[in-house]
């Protein structure tokens, strides 16, 4: 592949995007944007500005004008909102339980899918590659990419893998109360964006049966070997 190389990574909520594609980025010496990180800033900012998430054109209006600066170094992906580190709000509960609202916008989803396309050039260049991760890249904003793999795991293993991220177990009942930040949100996201079938082209990966690091080789391997697949 010659360089600037673009990674996309696609899936469903829980699937390991965020994480794998940060290790992969890491290995590769390449940058990294987490896309969803942009519908959570946006969702963040209405919150806090006692904007109405129903009301489309305020939330565009939002989206086109949000100070937002995104670090793409995959060992520490800054976000920032007017200066201000939100990299952990935009992860809060009540954050989850509403972001849904945000990316079925569509008119939000066309600014952010330009700006994801500016950002991943530049990112690109400056670190002579990039990992994108989403629900939609792989398809529409970046559908040249040079890879494109659609990483899934079973509903069972990704509730199991969310609640051990967020509560450190995966008991019956704390599996049970991260269902809406998993199982609902993908409901409500898959109504504008198609990340539970491959596309033609893209490499589906599923991730049941692997551990985290058997994850990632695993993607590594799609990316070293995707010149002979042409
Ligand atoms: N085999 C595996 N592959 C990838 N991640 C795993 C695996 N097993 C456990 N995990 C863990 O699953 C958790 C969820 O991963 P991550 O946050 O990357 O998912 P995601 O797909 O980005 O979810 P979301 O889209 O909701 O943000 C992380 O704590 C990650 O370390
Ligand atoms: N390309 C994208 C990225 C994200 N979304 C939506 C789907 C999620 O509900 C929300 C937050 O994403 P996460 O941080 O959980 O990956 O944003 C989308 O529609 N398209």
């Amino acid at each position: 592949m010659v360089a600037p190389v673009v990674i996309a990574i696609d899936g469903p909520s829980g699937s390991g995007k965020s994480s794998v594609s940060r290790a992969v980025a890491t290995h590769f010496g390449f940058g990294y944007l987490d896309t969803g990180a942009m519908y959570r800033a946006v969702t963040l900012w209405c919150l806090r500005q006692g904007i109405d998430l129903t009301d489309a054109g305020a939330v565009v209006a939002a989206a086109k004008d949000l100070p937002l600066g995104l670090g793409a170094d995959p060992q520490d992906p800054t976000v920032e909102l007017d200066g201000d580190d939100i990299a952990e709000a935009i992860r809060t509960s009540e954050v989850s339980a509403e972001v849904s609202k945000v990316a079925t916008n569509l008119g939000v989803r066309a600014v952010l899918q330009e700006q994801q396309r500016d950002l991943i050039a530049i990112i690109a260049d400056d670190f002579g590659g990039v990992v994108a991760e989403g629900r939609d890249i792989t398809t529409v904003v970046a559908p040249d990419a040079d890879v494109r793999i659609l990483l899934t795991a079973s509903e069972e293993a990704r509730l199991a893998r969310r609640s051990t991220q967020l509560h450190g177990t995966a008991d019956a009942a704390t599996v049970a109360a991260t269902h809406d930040e998993v199982v609902r949100r993908d409901r409500d996201d898959s109504t504008v964006s198609q990340f539970t079938v491959a596309a033609d082209g893209v490499v589906l990966l599923d991730t049941s049966a692997l551990d985290f690091d058997g994850s990632v080789a695993a993607v590594i391997g799609i990316v070293e070997h995707a010149e002979e697949r042409e």
